[in-house]
């Protein structure tokens, strides 16, 4: 009884302190020390993530290295996390859009890194980016990748830190990570599993499957395929897709994101306790008081 209790209780607080934003799975004792990381990140440098917020509370992400089809350079890596930032704090974002330039994904992390580091700095490379993905996945917005073209390797799994994909005709998700003598190290394959079920993603991981827009639709990966395959039109169309989930006031929309997170990654009564308090930072504010005073019905 008294065991379960302090398990439960260790549970809650490990659970708290996870959802708090920007804190670490890993630290020193970890053999993970943040600074030592960002200035090896910083030695392989090129390409660039441009970040771009409308006034409808919209952003849109952009992995910008076409040359190396938006492979992730280091200092890629390092603004990404600039961005995950500068969106926990965006008070009116509602949604968010991740793209690739020149209608393509991503082809995950950039070999040359690969070829060029240690295995204890690739490992904290990889802790690194995984870091940002779970504050990624964690933002208060709706987030959709728009996988135009190819998301491999490393490009698939960030596909899976956003909340929905969208695919455009011809695209193509692929985790080629077995025949790179590697496994997912990004968070990609917890979350593929959340996604789709350990059966599915074995298949998927197992066979480096080539996962095109019908199929991915038909395992639950993707919500739906778009149907332009050009990058301004699919844009266009993943904006008019998103908007029916972010029409509405900004702090409710960012409580419904927080509700579901918690759901998704407390025990059951974190997720109430979460939810309740979540509730209590809407109760009696401007959308509430607008709708009792209008006296909304939803017919
Ligand atoms: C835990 C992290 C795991 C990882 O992410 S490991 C990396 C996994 N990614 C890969 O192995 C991707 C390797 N690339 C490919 O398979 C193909 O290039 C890919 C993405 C299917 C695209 O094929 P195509 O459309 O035919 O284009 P292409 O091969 O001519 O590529 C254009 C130029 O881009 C380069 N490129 C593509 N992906 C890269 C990458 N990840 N790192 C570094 N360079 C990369 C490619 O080498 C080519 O350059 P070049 O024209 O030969 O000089």
């Amino acid at each position: 009884m008294a065991v379960s209790f302090w398990n439960n209780l260790l549970q809650i607080t490990k659970n708290r302190v996870l959802q708090q934003r920007g804190v670490s799975l890993y630290n020193y004792t970890h053999s993970y020390e943040e600074h030592v990381i960002k200035k090896k990140l910083k030695q392989f440098a090129g390409g660039s993530i441009n970040l771009s917020k409308d006034g409808s509370g919209i952003g849109v992400l952009t992995l910008n290295n076409p040359r190396l089809m938006n492979a992730f350079t280091g200092t890629m890596m390092l603004e990404l996390q600039e961005k995950v930032t500068e969106l926990e704090n965006w008070k009116e974002g509602k949604g968010l859009i991740i793209h690739g330039a020149e209608n393509t994904f991503c082809s995950g992390s950039d070999l040359n890194i690969v070829k060029a580091v240690s295995l204890q700095d690739g490992v904290n490379m990889c802790v690194f980016i995984q870091n940002t993905l779970t504050r990624l996945m964690r933002l208060p917005l709706i987030s959709v990748a728009l996988v135009q073209g190819k998301a491999v390797g490393g490009g698939a799994e960030l596909t899976t830190a956003c909340d929905f994909r969208l695919m455009t005709p011809g695209s193509e998700i692929r985790f080629v990570h077995k025949l790179m003598g590697l496994v997912p190290g990004w968070g990609g394959a917890t979350r593929l599993v959340q996604l789709i079920g350990s059966r599915n993603a074995l298949k998927l991981l197992s066979g480096a499957l080539k996962v095109d827009p019908e199929r991915a639709v038909r395992l639950g990966l993707a919500e739906e395929i778009l149907p332009s395959s050009d990058e301004t039109g699919s844009l266009e169309e993943a904006c008019t897709w998103l908007n029916q989930y972010t029409e509405g006031p900004a702090d409710v929309i960012q409580a419904i994101k927080k509700v579901v997170i918690a759901g998704r990654e407390l025990h059951l009564e974190a997720a109430l306790r979460e939810e309740k308090d979540i509730f209590g930072t809407v109760w009696g504010g401007p959308a509430n008081v607008q709708a009792l005073a209008q006296r909304a019905k939803h017919k």
